[in-house]
């Protein structure tokens, strides 16, 4: 499970690159000649930020063959110029820039050939490591003699600051959870955006440093981005002075059977804290525990849900069991908004659903709905995400730590969350959620970004007060204050 430290403050509007979108802006930023510019200015927010956070001692940098090894070059001459003890171990580069880069470093502090033996001598005298041998020019698997070198990196129980990514660790992917092929990092600095691997894996902090690219080139080339606060309080409902509760939105929970009534009643809690204006449970089970704010009505049949009043959205799913293909099918033709999550995620509904749909599976639900193994979605949810989005239609949110939404035309990543939301019940609060935001008015994209984030933000929220213990009510009763802090904030706070 990740660690709350470790995504950098969710305030964060930072773009996601693979390996190959970083190839393609580097293409851009060579036809503009503003590549050399970069890696120069790569280098010295790397030298700055090691300066700062460890101001005292030798720095090691070791560096690699290619552009990654480049930054490191540079990284080092800005060390060297700001007074630091720099060592430098380095393969043999057939790279220009990166040539260059060592040619100009060379003379103002010791470039020495990388070998085991000096590696071992280097890591004894060091007090911080600065890790620049592989960054997204990695093709696995790692040659041997990389393997060694980590091993001995990872053993030496130095501070260890990798650049653009830790060595070892794959650009696009989540890394497998060993920590024997890659460098352990207690830093990385990843230059102009997350890689997609730091995201999915287990990787110490991470800090991504600004190089100075025209945005419009960032955005020309992302992956993916982050959902920012800004664009969540922009996003939320405001009522009007003469709002009523019929105006703020009608919610209709279904589902809950019997053995299983809490999951419903969560959804209920999370679309009430989240301003629906009513909401309304339909189950064939009595439900117990539901908010008595909510009206609770047990059903016979679910033919009787054709008698009733349409609301402004529904959410359905969570508990429902076997009746979930036939009564999502049912509410499916209304058009109206709706959440689809939890059992009512099921292939057979493949084709049935429409733009104001919005899926909410975890990586085992995407799995079933993809009909390959958990491990391909976790592997890379943004490909699952996406995969699901054009099998499914509508908005899929693939929940996880982090979760990730794929919208019609665009990949979203949510940075806020933490492991402590790790507890049963908590995505039957984040339905509840978005179908508020359905209810009130919200496209399905929208609704799934800000109930996205207003989740993941009560959920810190809730983990600052109660830590690993908290439980989904915990999460559904944070979910106002979170509203009601974005909701007030004036941007600079936020
Ligand atoms: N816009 C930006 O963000 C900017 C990004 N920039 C930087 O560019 C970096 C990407 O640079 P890159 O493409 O040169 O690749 P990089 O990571 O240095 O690796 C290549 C080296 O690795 C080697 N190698 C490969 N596989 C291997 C294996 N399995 N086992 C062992 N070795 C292996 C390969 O060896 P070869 O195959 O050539 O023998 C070659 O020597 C990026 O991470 C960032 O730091 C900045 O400079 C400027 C702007
Ligand atoms: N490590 C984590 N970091 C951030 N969010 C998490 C983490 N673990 C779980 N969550 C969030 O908690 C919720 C869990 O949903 P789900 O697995 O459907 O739980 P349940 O089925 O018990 O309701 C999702 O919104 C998910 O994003
Ligand atoms: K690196």
């Amino acid at each position: 499970m990740r660690e709350t430290s470790q995504l950098p403050a969710p305030g964060s509007g930072a773009f996601v690159f693979t390996a190959q979108e970083i190839r393609e802006l580097d293409a851009d930023l060579a036809r503009r000649d503003l590549l050399e510019l970069t890696m120069e200015h790569a280098g010295a927010r790397v030298a700055e930020v090691i300066h700062a956070r460890f101001p005292t001692g030798p720095v090691l940098a070791l560096a690699g063959g290619g552009a990654n090894g480049g930054d490191t070059f540079v990284a080092a001459r800005h060390l060297h110029a700001l007074g630091r003890e720099v060592y430098v171990l380095a393969q043999g580069t057939r790279h220009e820039l990166a040539g260059r880069m060592r040619r100009r470093l060379e003379g103002l502090c010791p470039i020495e050939l990388l070998t085991e033996e000096r590696l071992c001598a280097g890591l004894s005298k060091t007090r911080v490591v600065l890790d620049g041998l592989l960054g997204t020019g990695f093709v696995p698997p790692l040659r041997e003699e990389l393997t060694q070198w980590i091993r001995r990196i990872n053993e030496a129980g130095k501070t260890v600051v990798s650049l653009d990514l830790p060595t070892g660790l794959p650009s696009d992917t989540a890394g497998d959870g060993s920590d024997a092929e890659r460098v352990r990092a207690d830093l990385t600095l990843a230059l102009v955006g997350f890689k997609p691997g730091l995201l999915f894996s287990e990787v110490g902090e991470v800090q991504v440093l600004d190089l100075g690219v025209p945005p419009a080139l960032l955005e020309r080339h992302a992956h993916a981005s982050c959902i920012t606060p800004e664009e969540v309080r922009a996003l939320l409902p405001r009522r009007v002075r003469g709002a009523h509760k019929g105006t703020a939105g009608r919610v209709y929970v279904l589902g809950g059977r019997p053995g299983y009534t809490g999951a419903p009643s969560l959804t209920a809690y999370g679309a009430l804290r989240a301003g629906s204006g009513l909401v309304a449970l339909y189950s064939r089970a009595e439900l117990p525990r539901h908010p008595v704010e909510s009206m609770a009505h047990r059903i016979e049949d679910w033919n009787a849900l054709t008698a009733l009043p349409r609301p402004d959205a529904v959410a359905l799913g969570m508990g429902l069991g076997e009746d979930s293909v036939p009564v999502a099918r049912r509410v499916l033709s209304w058009k109206v908004p709706v959440v689809l999550d939890a059992d009512a995620l099921q292939s057979e509904l493949r084709g049935a659903g429409h733009d104001a749909v919005v899926w909410t599976p975890h990586p085992g639900e995407a799995a079933r709905l993809l009909g390959i193994g958990t491990g391909d979605i976790t592997r890379d949810p943004f490909a699952a995400a996406r995969a699901l989005q054009l099998a499914y239609g509508g908005t899929v949110v693939l929940k996880g730590g982090p979760s990730v939404i794929a919208t019609p035309g665009a990949l979203r990543v949510c940075l806020a969350g933490n492991p402590g939301m790790a507890t049963g019940g908590s995505g039957d609060v984040l339905s509840g959620v978005i179908a508020a935001l359905l209810g009130a008015g919200l496209s399905a994209p929208e609704a799934a970004i800000a109930g996205v984030y207003l989740h993941a933000a009560a959920g810190d929220r809730a983990y600052a007060r109660l830590g690993y213990g908290l439980i989904a009510s915990d999460i559904a009763h944070e979910v106002a204050p979170a509203w009601h802090v974005l909701h007030q904030a004036s941007s600079e706070i936020l």
